[in-house]
């Protein structure tokens, strides 16, 4: 097979002559350019399976280079060689469709990984399971409105980059299947996806848990402990509801993006990690920043691109094609034949404002799974609450019925409140109990009392 080949566009020839030296250890032809000029000129005659592109060039600007690559030669992926330290140009470079960048002096570990990656993407594409017809489709993100296939056609491209992507969306719209899509479709794929609840780990323990400790760091640390850092090292790190990051973190996040390493608690050297970001969060992080509570330099390193993952209420018509994806889910994870469902549980479902989107419509169906007989779904199975808002009291369903004692009717307004909450995070009992302004303890306490089971927190 043919060495692939690198376009190396530089003006400094001693960049240059590094630059080929390393690829060409790596079995990799090489051509060179001095200006945009000759890098035009060489793209227009021959196909390069990698760009290297220094940001300042005497004829222009390197971005205009990745601009150009990026729409004429969408097959060949552009790393940028900027400044040390000016993360601006590399998240400017990100956003033309460079898909990484290496910043002088460059480091040749870092530099080697870049084109192992690069080289990746060269290999027939994965990102085609999600761009095939939803019908009979391999992609485990469903939905045939628009609005879905907008998403899926942003992930195939997101999946070809090394660009932080920040994930928005309410709770249980998708933003971990879509995180964990980017990095299946995407060359870092053999390596470990890594998510971590932001919002789950105790405040002291944060550090650690990210970065690791040594020995003897504290109290309690009797041997070395990785962190998840450098657990995601080669893939992917998703930082799902980053907007709970104390800010005392968020500093050193944002060192560790930059530096691309990290020191373990009580570790005297730094360890290089390579590890692309994702982070999620169902809150509205520029208002976050806004307030105060999030700094503006780690929100501009984080949402370099965004994808919003849109509710289940604007795209009703995914309803059908979901429930019928999700049945079949659940029917093979417990080995069954696929429910039928009746018309009027469809109905309901699709009428249903689904606060909690997709993992709503997942727990509904996973109990009327177990509840239906005969394999058929019925409207009762789904054991719905009633949403609907009544025009006496503005609240749902809360008036008190004939012959209902006092103790039954609060009973019942506690219960609806609580599965309210319970809805409105998607069925997660700690944001459920905080939303409630109640411990956790206090909310499965009640949730007990009122005969309500419900499935354990995963995360
Ligand atoms: N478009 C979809 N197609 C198929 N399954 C989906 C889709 N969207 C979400 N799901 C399923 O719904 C559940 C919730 O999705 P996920 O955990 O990714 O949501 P989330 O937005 O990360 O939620 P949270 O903000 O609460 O963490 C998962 O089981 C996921 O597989």
């Amino acid at each position: 097979m043919d060495n692939p080949t690198a376009l190396i566009v530089d003006d400094e020839p001693d960049i240059r002559e590094l630059l080929e030296l390393t690829l060409q250890r790596m079995d990799i032809d090489t051509v060179t350019a001095a200006d945009l000029g000759q890098a035009r000129n060489a793209l227009a005659t021959r196909n390069f399976q990698l760009c290297l592109a220094d940001m300042r060039l005497p004829d222009g600007d390197g971005i205009d280079l990745v601009r150009e690559i990026h729409e004429e030669h969408p097959g060949t992926p552009v790393a940028m060689i900027t400044a040390h330290g000016n993360m601006e140009t590399a998240i400017q470079a990100l956003k033309a469709g460079a898909f990484d960048f290496v910043s002088k002096p460059v480091d040749l570990s870092v530099l080697r990984n870049l084109v192992v990656t690069a080289l990746k993407l060269q290999e027939p594409g994965k990102q085609q399971i999600c761009e095939d017809d939803q019908e009979d489709s391999q992609c485990p993100l469903r939905g045939a409105s628009a609005a879905m296939d907008k998403v899926r056609s942003l992930i195939s491209k997101l999946a070809r980059s090394q660009a932080p992507v920040h994930i928005t969306g309410e709770s249980g719209t998708g933003k971990e299947l879509a995180a964990r899509l980017i990095h299946q479709l995407g060359p870092r794929n053999d390596n470990p996806f890594v998510a971590v609840n932001c919002g789950a780990i105790p405040h002291e323990l944060m550090e650690s848990e990210l970065f690791g400790y040594k020995k003897g760091a504290f109290t309690g640390a009797v041997a070395d402990k990785t962190g998840l850092f450098v657990e995601a090292n080669g893939g992917t790190l998703f930082l799902d509801e980053v907007a709970d990051l104390p800010l005392s973190m968020q500093v050193k996040l944002l060192r560790v993006i930059q530096e691309k390493m990290v020191r373990p608690v009580g570790a005297t050297e730094e360890l290089p990690i390579n590890v692309r970001i994702i982070s999620a969060t169902h809150q509205n992080l520029a208002q976050r920043v806004q307030e105060e509570a999030f700094r503006q330099d780690l929100y501009y390193r984080l949402n370099v691109i965004e994808l919003h993952m849109p509710s289940l209420r604007e795209r009703p018509e995914d309803i059908p094609g979901l429930t019928q994806h999700l049945l079949e889910n659940i029917a093979s994870n417990y080995q069954q034949p696929v429910p039928e469902l009746q018309p009027a549980a469809l109905d309901a479902l699709q009428h249903h404002p689904f606060p909690g989107n997709v993992r709503e419509l997942e727990n509904i169906l996973e109990r009327a799974f177990a509840l239906c007989d005969d394999g058929i779904i019925t409207l009762d199975d789904l054991g719905m609450l009633d949403l609907s808002v009544s025009p006496e009291t503005g609240k749902a369903g809360q008036a008190r019925l004939p012959g209902e004692n006092l103790e039954d009717y609060l009973a019942r307004i506690e219960k609806d409140i609580l599965l309210e909450a319970l809805e409105e995070t998607g069925g997660n009992k700690t944001s459920a109990a905080s939303r409630l302004g109640i411990s956790f303890r206090s909310f499965r306490y009640r949730l007990g009392k009122l005969g309500i089971a419900g499935k354990d927190d995963e995360k």
